[in-house]
């Protein structure tokens, strides 16, 4: 016996009922047509892996958000994904290392946390997305962003917004344009990634404070960045920015926020992350990565993930129209060209089923069907 009713899941986890679950499927299916109109081949990762190797590919911050456990069968500790890109990596550079590149892979499953995010109680989150193994040049990201925005219309989202980032700029900056010691690098990231003035100067990193400034629509912000550029360290990269921009003109609106950084464990040289009007959180994210193989050798990459569970919960869609009850009796023949011709059919399979109490808008009467009273 035990004492936590039936009902009760964990914090974070969730079912998802009709007609919700169906509508779910519909907008994935929508979603990965996408991917795979652009030629983008599907893998199903594993579960779980072992923690060590999993943590190692994930970039440093990831270990202490993997869910764990020790597998009895193995000996060792194993770790619920947190991430498929980091699965697919592994499997673009072992299993398929031989596959010609650029290699065009897409995915969608459940990643875990092992605590959720402030604003977003959900432990279990859909991650669906797709991955371009073996290149991360600007024609590369300008074709990861566009299908990442092709995806989410697909879904039906409208108003989206691609607010880019340069994930390594400070370590790039902080080399030699506006030298700091390598301690500190991590501590001003997070200052810069808080928007914090204060905290910078606390840190004596005022030289990076312009860069504060250089945030918002992107042609204004990526002119300001590019006045903050006096060495010119940054202008293949800017100029990379508005190629990306260019191509996606009037398919989304552009921002920039160089600093950003929040999510970008292990993006290198772009970064994005997508919004859309009426959903205050983010949608997905993607950018450029590089893959490290066993042997220490290490390849290029560009990919994005989307986050699309809040446009799943959004939706419903009423089937009760298209619902249509068969009394006893019904010839089988018969019911199999009702569904040919786009009717649900639901089955009497005893005298009590009641059309309306099983959601039948219509019911199938002297051979044809008609409204429920
Ligand atoms: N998987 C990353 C996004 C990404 C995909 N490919 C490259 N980056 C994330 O969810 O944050």
């Amino acid at each position: 016996m035990t004492n936590i009713p039936s009902d009760l899941l964990p914090e974070g986890f969730r079912d998802r009922l009709p007609p919700h679950a169906a509508s779910a499927a519909k907008l994935t299916r929508a979603m990965l047509d996408v991917l795979a109109s652009h030629g983008y081949g599907r893998v199903e990762p594993s579960m779980a892996e072992f923690e060590e190797t999993m943590a190692a590919r994930s970039g440093g911050m990831m270990r202490n958000r993997l869910l764990r456990f020790s597998d009895p069968v193995s000996g060792h500790t194993l770790a619920l994904r947190g991430d498929i890109t980091v699965q697919v990596g592994r499997i673009a550079t072992t299993r398929l290392a031989d596959a010609a590149r650029p290699l065009r892979l897409s995915y969608r499953g459940h990643v875990l946390r092992l605590k959720a995010a402030p604003l977003r109680p959900e432990r279990e989150i859909t991650q669906l997305g797709a991955e371009l193994i073996g290149n991360d040049s600007v024609a590369a990201a300008s074709e990861i962003v566009a299908v990442a925005i092709e995806a989410l219309e697909a879904a039906g989202v409208k108003d989206i917004i691609a607010d880019f980032t340069l994930p390594d700029l400070v370590e790039l900056l902080a080399k030699d344009a506006l030298p700091l010691p390598s301690e500190k690098i991590d501590a001003v990231r997070t200052e810069l990634d808080m928007k914090d003035a204060g905290g910078l100067a606390a840190l004596g990193a005022q030289a990076y404070l312009p860069l504060l400034e250089a945030t918002g629509p992107f042609a204004e912000a990526a002119a300001k960045l590019e006045a903050i550029d006096s060495d010119g360290l940054l202008s293949s990269r800017i100029a990379g920015l508005r190629e990306i921009a260019e191509r996606l003109e009037g398919r989304a609106t552009i921002t920039l926020d160089p600093t950003e950084r929040h999510g970008f464990e292990y993006q290198s040289w772009f970064g994005f992350t997508l919004f859309a009007r009426g959903h205050a959180a983010a949608l997905g994210r993607g950018g450029t990565y590089t893959i490290t193989r066993d042997d220490g050798s290490e390849e290029a990459a560009t990919g994005f993930s989307l986050y699309p569970d809040p446009l799943m919960d959004g939706i419903l869609d009423a089937d009760e129209d298209k619902r249509l009850f068969l009394p006893l009796g019904t010839d089988p023949a018969k019911a199999a060209r009702l569904r040919g011709e786009g009717w649900i059919t639901i089955a009497a399979l005893d005298g009590h089923d009641d059309a309306r109490r099983l959601g039948c808008g219509h019911i199938l009467h002297n051979g044809r069907a008609v409204p429920t009273e």
